[in-house]
């Protein structure tokens, strides 16, 4: 695997993710070719950790083996209309973008017999991913193996048989981290209004994430609702505290959420 020269075209927050990652695990950065115009701060930085950052998009995509798509959906079209004259055939495409579809790829890159989907999220960049991979069944094994082992480089895979499944991954972990986020950023926000300072709060509701979701790994044969419970004593406080969720439907909202991220994933496969 090591010896694929892979290209990121698009190296900004989920690339650089994998990028790290990845050299982090191991993988030659001489390698690696980063793309990533209009901005020059990570070209250096990634410069710094060894990797190619000095070839156009073109150029980049000619000499690899392998090559990430990554930068935003919006972008796509415009990205791999640079390689039209690109003969992509023996070449393998891993796109990480959300919302652009298989058959879209296959009309933005008519030579490329060999693409794998996947939807990854940044807690790659300290070897926690969750990647979901899909990929059509005329993908040769080799291919989708070698996403698998690249993504495993920077956490965990799971493929699924439906393309539309992967615009469920997207809400289920792909976008999720942001709510997790989201919910300690509330927390440290209480936290400060109750006094104490943003970078105390922020120490105890962090290590309070790390815990919980530890336990949670850590127990597999308890469910989450156990675990829940059993921090919940009979008239106590937290008990308290989820009746103000439960008051404010937290259950719906969670589901709302994560159907309003896979509606617009829907909405850019019809639109980009
Ligand atoms: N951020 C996340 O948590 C996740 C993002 N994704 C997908 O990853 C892709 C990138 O998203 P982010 O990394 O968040 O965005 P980003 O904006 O951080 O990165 C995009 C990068 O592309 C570069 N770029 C723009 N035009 C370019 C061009 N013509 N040639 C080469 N590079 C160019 C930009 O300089 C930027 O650094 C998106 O398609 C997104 O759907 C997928 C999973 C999770
Ligand atoms: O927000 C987005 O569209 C991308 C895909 C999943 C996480 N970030």
């Amino acid at each position: 695997m090591n010896q694929k020269t892979i290209a990121f075209i698009g190296a900004g927050n989920m690339a650089f993710a994998i990028i790290a990652g990845l050299v982090k695990s191991g993988y030659p950065a001489a390698n690696i070719i980063a793309c990533n115009k209009s901005n020059q701060a990570r070209c250096e930085q990634l410069r710094q950790m060894g990797l190619q950052v000095d070839l156009t998009n073109r150029e980049a995509v000619e000499r690899a083996d392998v090559v990430i798509l990554a930068v935003k959906p919006q972008m796509m079209a415009e990205v791999c209309a640079e390689f039209a004259e690109v003969d992509f055939a023996d070449k393998w495409v891993i796109s990480v973008a959300a919302g652009i579809a298989v058959a879209r790829l296959e009309q933005l890159l008519p030579s490329a017999r060999n693409i794998v989907r996947t939807m990854p999220n940044t807690p790659s960049l300290i070897g926690e991913g969750m990647s979901g991979l899909f990929a059509k069944k005329i993908v040769e094994p080799t291919a989708c193996r070698f996403a698998e082992q690249l993504l495993s480089a920077v956490g965990q895979c799971y493929w699924v048989e439906t393309e539309s499944q992967l615009n469920q991954i997207i809400a289920i972990t792909g976008s999720s981290p942001a709510y997790f986020f989201k919910f300690m950023e509330a927390m440290q926000q209480s936290a400060v209004k109750m006094g104490f300072s943003e970078q105390d709060a922020r120490v105890l509701v962090q290590s309070v994430a790390i815990g919980a979701a530890k336990m949670v790994a850590a127990n597999p044969e308890l469910s989450l609702a156990t675990l829940r419970e059993n921090v919940t004593s009979k008239g106590g406080t937290t008990a308290q505290a989820l009746a103000v969720f439960e008051q404010h439907r937290l259950d719906q909202t969670v589901d709302e959420a994560m159907n309003a991220a896979i509606k617009r994933a829907e909405e850019m496969e019809k639109s980009l």
